[in-house]
């Protein structure tokens, strides 16, 4: 493979062109990839996509790197709208461009088709105490459930080394060893419905925004 001198500089935390930059980013989510074995040939993969911009280069890149070094692995955008106004229904928007950008399939499945209630109507019920805690659970379960429709046997999503430091730090607060211990793995969920993999999990938020 042809490395510029630029991407050996990255390798060792320093400055980068642009181009350089681009390709390092990638070709180092291709060697997290590889070095956890996330994928084989012929999985079907859902990406979770939140409109976020950790979802959006993660979909962009599982495109770019599954055609660059031929994973042979299915994809598709799924998306869990939570129906709270004002906050998905933009968000969903920027899921719609990405599938046209992109090429890819896009499921949008709706809290209101899967449990007959929108966040809105739950938080009208229940009041703002704890319902980021329902709505995390919900959607956990809606991307298993929308996956499994889709054929899908594999989840990934685009949370990223700031987002996992941030889960260590709360479980550590919370004095909740089990999930301390869980909440760095690579790939979650072997247990349950689907295996859900983290291709950012070395991935710090301020590359992905660049
Ligand atoms: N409504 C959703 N539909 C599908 N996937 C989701 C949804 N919300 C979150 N995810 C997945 O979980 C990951 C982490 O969730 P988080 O709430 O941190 O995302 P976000 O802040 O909405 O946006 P992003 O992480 O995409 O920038 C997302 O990157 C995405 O893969």
């Amino acid at each position: 493979m042809f490395v510029t001198v630029c991407q050996l500089i990255y390798l060792q935390g320093d400055t980068l062109c642009k181009e350089c930059f681009f390709y390092a980013f990638e070709e180092e989510i291709h060697k997290t990839i590889i070095d956890a074995k996330l994928f084989k040939r012929g999985d079907r993969i859902a990406i979770g996509a939140s409109g976020g911009k950790d979802s959006t280069v993660l979909a962009y890149t599982m495109k770019l790197l599954n055609e660059r070094h031929d994973y042979g692995v299915e994809l598709t955008l799924l998306s869990i709208d939570e129906g709270i106004t004002g906050y998905r229904d933009d968000s969903l928007q920027t899921v719609k461009r990405n599938k046209d950008t992109y090429k890819l399939p896009l499921k949008i499945l709706s809290y209101k088709e899967l449990y007959g209630w929108t966040m809105d109507a739950i938080v009208q019920e229940i009041g703002q105490k704890n319902n980021c805690t329902f709505c995390g659970v919900f959607r956990r379960q809606a991307l298993d459930r929308g996956a499994i429709m889709l054929h899908c046997n594999k989840v990934v999503t685009g949370h990223n080394a700031d987002d996992i430091a941030e889960t260590v730090i709360m479980n550590v607060l919370r004095g909740d060893i089990g999930r301390l211990r869980r909440c760095t793995a690579i790939t979650t969920g072997t247990e349950g419905a689907l295996p859900r993999c983290k291709p950012f999990k070395y991935t710090y938020e301020k590359e992905i925004v660049m």
